[in-house]
């Protein structure tokens, strides 16, 4: 949806101006929360903005269908979100969770609510001050289950380079914090990520010094 939206008509009508609105309103609550996330790191307000961190906005509909034998299976993988940050909206089924001290912990639906999870870029970038959350779906018996996923970070049309480079903000590193990852530019991390696959690793490790 973002920096290269789709051509109004080039999406199905049954979810075209829900979707661009959406986008506009996710797109704009992600600019207050990397306002917040930046003064909490004792960084000028527009600091993660101007990184680049809402550039782009990837929306992503998931549907999990209605499963008889939910013990044998998952609806999605345990992961985290190669980006700096996800805004989730889902509905009313469940089945989101996240690891918190080595527990699974059901996110339950609560109406007009939207989950935000801390993306793998926003670790490096920080230099591990925000981690960024382990995550999975249940799957289940009860019905099926839709959820939308906004991945925020910049994405491009298929075949243009990806060449900005991302590593700890300056300001963020010191002597008794020095650099815990190297530089990357986005086009090599997401090779990277997406050649691992969800595999349950962290696609930190490759990255980090
Ligand atoms: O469907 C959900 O609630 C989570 C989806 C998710 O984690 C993802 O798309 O990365
Ligand atoms: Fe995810």
């Amino acid at each position: 949806m973002a920096p290269h939206p789709p051509k109004p008509d080039e999406l199905p009508s049954a979810f075209r101006d829900i979707m661009i609105e959406y986008s506009e309103r996710v797109m704009a609550s992600a600019c207050t929360l990397l306002e917040l996330l930046s003064e909490a790191l004792g960084l000028n307000p527009l600091h993660l903005k101007e990184m680049g961190c809402a550039e782009g906005l990837l929306l992503m509909g998931h549907y999990y269908p209605e499963c008889p034998e939910p013990e044998l299976t998952m609806g999605l993988s345990k992961h985290s979100d190669g980006d700096f940050m996800t805004i989730l909206l889902q509905d009313q089924i469940g089945g989101l969770q996240v690891l918190h001290q080595n527990h699974w912990v059901d996110i339950p639906p609560v109406p007009g609510a939207l989950v935000v999870n801390i993306g793998d870029l926003m670790q490096l970038v920080t230099n591990d001050k925000f981690i960024s959350v382990e995550h999975r779906v249940l799957a289940n018996r009860q019905g099926p289950r839709i959820s939308v996923a906004g991945f925020f970070r910049r994405h491009e049309k298929t075949g243009e380079p990806t060449s900005k480079v991302y590593g700890p903000i300056k300001q963020l590193v010191s002597e008794e914090s020095p650099p815990v990852y190297r530089e990357t530019s986005l086009k090599d991390y997401l090779a990277h990520y997406y050649e691992k696959g969800i595999d349950g690793t962290s696609s930190l490790l490759h990255f980090r010094l």
